[in-house]
């Protein structure tokens, strides 16, 4: 794979496929900046070599094409104020403003299109659409690292239509990073599971079996786990379908010799809303008409003092519903114990998955872990050891 280090911009316009798929709130303004600003060393080696950069991405998944709510056009002020240089737009990715605005870049400047996913080819992997994508650039840099496990027109398919085809420095970071915490872990290896879905998790926890020391499952898959051995869980979040895959995994565990642990305390709710009224119960113990939306501070605790203990630490996906402040203990003690971790026992911490990165970001904890990831599903197929669309195109 060509490095961005090894390549020489000078007097080139490159195209950059960056994920710019940033949260905004209603007013368009975006409220976790994280992706973007991964990737100003990118387009400042660029600049800096004497190249220009034009810019494309998606914007969330809009269905029926151009659409306010996606436009890339709210990205340009936050944009040209991070880089502090002003960022051009072109209002189609594709045709004729887009094709003139490129071709009127002069090196030193910085040119961003139009939402990719305006177009239904880009998902499609349409090659003629990325062929008419390809036109616009000289040399194409992958970026995208957070969508490269998606065989698009623009993060993989484009790449037959390049001689030069570079992978930009988010990637590489978060290639090197994955591969250090799977292939150069020392040990004890903890990884902390939270978050929503079982199934969407479950073929990264069966190949953490074979990786770690010991596994902490929190969160909203938790409760799955506890009502297939027996508990009560109310109306808390159930994959009912998934109940005898956790028994599995438990019993895989076991025979493996690794210390899967589970909640034995939980935070439960009359209502899914910040002001429910709450209490603490024991796990599998939760009365009918209540939810779990937070690990308790037993809990908490039994998690801190295993992790602190750890010298590679993995953590995707929240232990509660944080987003509800009254429920974001538990996700934030963890947070805790993941930084007290990185910096007094010098232990390798990664952060995985869109909700987990903003967690740890909102808690002003960001940069005292040693790897926040910008990937969620993309960081996850990875580890399970699938080939990245992403990445294959850079190495054809
Ligand atoms: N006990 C719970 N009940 C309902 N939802 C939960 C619970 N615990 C966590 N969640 C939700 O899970 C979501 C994050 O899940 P997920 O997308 O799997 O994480 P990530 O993006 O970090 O991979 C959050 O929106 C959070 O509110
Ligand atoms: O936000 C993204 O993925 P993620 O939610 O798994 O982190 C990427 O931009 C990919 O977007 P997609 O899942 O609509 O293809």
């Amino acid at each position: 794979m060509t490095t961005l280090d090894s390549y020489d911009f000078s007097g080139k316009k490159a195209l950059v496929r960056v994920d710019f798929n940033v949260p905004l709130n209603e007013k368009f303004e975006i409220t976790d900046d994280t992706r973007i600003r991964a990737t100003i060393p990118t387009i400042s080696k660029i600049l800096n070599d004497g190249g220009s950069v034009i810019l494309m991405s998606h914007l969330g998944r809009p269905k029926d094409g151009p659409t306010e709510k996606y436009s890339l056009k709210h990205l340009v002020n936050p944009l040209s104020l991070i880089l502090g240089k002003t960022v051009k737009f072109a209002d189609d990715c594709i045709g004729a403003s887009a094709t003139e605005l490129a071709a009127a870049l002069q090196p030193g400047e910085v040119l961003l299109l139009e939402n990719l996913r305006f177009y239904k080819e880009e998902e499609k992997g349409n090659e003629e659409f990325a062929e008419k994508l390809s036109k616009l650039g000289d040399v194409w840099v992958m970026d995208a690292f957070g969508t490269a496990h998606r065989a698009h027109a623009s993060t993989a398919v484009i790449g037959k239509f390049f001689k030069d085809k570079v992978c930009g420095y988010v990637m590489q970071a978060e290639l090197d990073n994955a591969e250090r915490l799977l292939e150069h872990s020392e040990r004890p290896f903890t990884a902390i599971m939270g978050g929503a879905k079982i199934s969407d998790k479950i073929l990264i926890i069966e190949r953490l079996l074979d990786k770690v020391d010991n596994l902490i499952i929190g969160g909203g898959m938790s409760y799955t786990f506890s009502k297939a051995q027996g508990g009560s869980i109310g109306k808390s979040l159930l994959e009912a379908d998934k109940q005898d895959l956790t028994l599995e995994l438990i019993e895989k565990a076991k025979a493996k010799g690794i210390n899967l642990v589970l909640p034995v305390d939980t935070v439960i709710a009359d209502k899914f809303s910040n002001d429910a009224d709450r209490k603490v119960v024991e796990a599998g113990n939760i009365p009918d008409e209540w939810e779990g939306l937070d690990i308790g501070p037993k809990t908490a605790e039994i998690f801190s003092d295993i992790i602190k203990k750890s010298k590679t630490v993995l953590w995707n996906g929240p232990m509660g519903v944080f987003e509800f402040p009254n429920f974001a203990k538990g996700t934030n003690a963890i947070a805790e114990a993941v930084v007290s971790v990185t910096e007094d026992n010098d232990a390798f911490s990664l952060i995985g998955g869109g909700d987990s990165a903003s967690a740890i970001n909102n808690a002003g904890y960001g940069d005292r872990v040693s790897y926040v990831s910008t990937g969620g599903g993309a960081l996850l197929e990875y580890m399970e050891g699938k080939v990245l669309p992403g990445v294959a195109a850079l190495q054809a």
